[in-house]
């Protein structure tokens, strides 16, 4: 599945927005992403993850114990992605704004791949890498549906994409006029 492909499925689910948004990095965007738009649909889901799992099968050898998703973006691509890749699928939730793996335990050495909805800065997933180090968890990789840095972040492990879709993002006090004209929402979960 190739880029087009992949914008072709959030375009026709409604889910490419445009206004002023407040990211999860705190940077403002014209342009958000809500996957939640995509991820309510089983079959478009599917396609998407099938096509995630392929990918992550080709870039990682050996065993994966588990497929690990950030809450809340994460869950359900981590848990269709885990089905195409035959290990179970986990998450980390916020707990006092960190990343925790509140709900299991996972042996030290357990290998592990985290499936991301969308990477900007790659804050999520560093955050998230961060959580199962802590844990002893082997952090293989990390996968994602869009990447909206085209490539440019580093998460401190492999980054595989399906997308790379480069999207313009300010810091608040850079804001071109246009965007600045706009009244900011913040559709993501963190700090809520
Ligand atoms: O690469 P980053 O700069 O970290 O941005 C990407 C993150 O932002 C969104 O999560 P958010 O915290 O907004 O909440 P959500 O998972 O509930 O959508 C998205 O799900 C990624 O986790
Ligand atoms: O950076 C983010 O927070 C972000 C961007 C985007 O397009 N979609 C999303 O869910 N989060
Ligand atoms: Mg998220």
């Amino acid at each position: 599945m190739n880029t087009d492909e992949v914008l072709g499925i959030f375009r026709e689910a409604g889910a490419v927005l445009e206004g002023h948004f407040i990211l999860t990095s705190g940077l403002r965007s014209p342009v958000f992403l809500q996957k939640a738009r995509v991820f309510m649909h089983a079959d478009k889901t599917e396609r998407l993850c099938k096509a995630l799992a392929e990918r992550i099968r080709a870039a990682v050898s050996g065993k994966i114990d588990y497929v690990v998703g950030p809450a809340i973006g994460g869950l359900i691509p981590a848990y269709e992605t885990s089905r195409h890749l035959g290990a179970p699928a986990i998450w980390v939730e916020r707990e006092g704004g960190e990343f925790r793996l509140r709900r299991f335990e996972i042996a030290k050495g357990s290998r592990v791949v985290i499936v991301e909805d969308i990477v900007t800065t790659g804050l999520s997933i560093r955050e998230t890498v961060d959580c199962l180090r802590a844990l002893g968890a082997d952090v293989v990789a990390a996968a994602c549906i869009i990447d909206r840095s085209a490539g440019k972040t580093d998460v401190g492990v492999p980054l595989i994409a399906l997308a790379e879709y480069e999207v313009p993002a300010y810091p608040a006090d850079k804001l071109p006029p246009e965007l600045a004209a706009i009244p900011a929402i913040k559709p993501g979960s963190r700090n809520i």
